[in-house]
């Protein structure tokens, strides 16, 4: 694995600590630390982020360091974000604020969901959606904001899976207003970029504009560190798809504005919690539920039938593959058998509980 100019982060009042070097021969990491920052390195862990000259997914925690080496080490576990976190305290946290926990960087839409729904709230990055939902579990922030669908590119299948996987409950939704912009450098214009980089969501989103450009599409983490790597790299053929706010956080200027297939283009976010709220009939409330079948020919009629029956509006129906379902041994002249797959069933509907409690 080749990985260089990975920029170190920490805590979101630090978020870019300097810069590393990995050594691939050597197992080593050569690490710059910015002015100033390299006391509060030493007594926290941070976290590394490949933004740049990467030619594998660079993830963090598959670089092995030395135990010579300034930072302690990188897993993507809570443990890590506790340090984080006790990082932020340092960095004087104020702990009555409630804590928001959101995937990506400062500047991510993640996080202006976070502060839409708690507008006073401490948003907390995390590396990725798994860190976010064990944050909340291990009582580090109070909630984690997800995305779960958009408009314009579908559902996002991994937050999906972690609902089920997590023993946390969906407290609430807000749905964002994605405005995409074209970031890069100053004086650049679009038509003199070459690739583009951005989180794959917002790729698809924008699928239109990057066809008529000719450009290449580079797959990053989230929206603001794609900003954040244009803006460290320095090359002026490489622009970023990310917010105006992240334009602002990371130096960089609007090529182009709302640049989505679609104008409306909203992601829908849940809010995460580890306490239930008690469902009441005093406004709508919406319910998700998860099940598997059993195979009969008129499972899924009946089980749909029962939400008609009742008047119920379903407002989103998803399936995903049923994991750790062992799948039965298929010889090759049977084809494959239905037994191989095996689905889970994410259904909302528009109704409380407490009104199935009533009947
Ligand atoms: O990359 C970000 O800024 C995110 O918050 C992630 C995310 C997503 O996962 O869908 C959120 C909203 C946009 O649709 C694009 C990307």
């Amino acid at each position: 694995m080749a990985l260089n100019d990975c920029c170190i982060w920490g805590c979101a009042k630090a978020p870019q600590l300097g810069m590393a070097n990995f050594h691939p021969d050597s197992s080593r990491l050569s690490v710059n630390l910015k002015q100033g920052t390299e006391k509060w390195c030493k007594r926290e862990c941070c976290c590394l982020r490949a933004v740049s000259g990467f030619e594998s997914s660079g993830d963090a925690d598959r670089i092995r360091v030395q135990p010579s080496v300034l930072l302690e080490g990188f897993h993507k576990d809570a443990n890590i974000i506790n340090k984080q976190l006790r990082g932020n305290d340092l960095c004087s946290s104020d702990r009555s604020k409630l804590r928001v926990a959101y995937k990506g960087l400062p500047g991510a839409y993640g996080e202006d969901a976070a502060l839409k729904a708690y507008p006073n709230c401490e948003t907390v990055p995390c590396l990725d959606f798994e860190t976010a939902f064990k944050c909340v579990e291990s009582w580090l922030v109070d909630k984690a904001v997800v995305p779960i669908e958009s408009c314009i590119a579908g559902s996002i299948h991994r937050n999906y899976d972690l609902l089920i996987r997590h023993n946390l409950h969906i407290v609430g939704e807000l749905h964002l207003l994605i405005k995409h912009c074209l970031l890069g450098h100053k004086g650049v214009r679009k038509e003199h970029l070459t690739s583009v980089i951005s989180h794959p969501q917002a790729l698809v989103q924008c699928e239109t504009m990057l066809t008529d450009l000719g450009v290449t599409n580079i797959a990053v983490d989230d929206t603001a560190a794609a900003a954040r790597a244009v803006a460290l790299d320095g090359r002026r053929d490489i622009g970023a798809i990310a917010s105006s706010r992240a334009a602002q956080l990371y130096g960089l200027h609007i090529l182009a504005e709302a640049i989505q297939d679609d104008d409306v283009n909203v992601t829908r976010f849940l809010i995460l919690a580890r306490d239930p709220i008690i469902p009441g009939t005093d406004r709508p409330y919406k319910t998700s539920i998860v099940f598997s079948l059993d195979e009969d020919p008129s499972v899924l009629f009946r089980a749909l039938g029962a939400f008609a029956l009742r008047n119920i509006n379903l407002s989103k129906i998803e399936s995903r593959p049923l994991k750790h379902c062992p799948l039965s041994a298929v010889d090759d002249s049977k084809e494959g058998s239905a037994e191989s797959f095996k689905y889970l069933l994410y259904i909302d509907f528009e109704a409380s509980l407490a009104r199935a409690a009533q009947k």
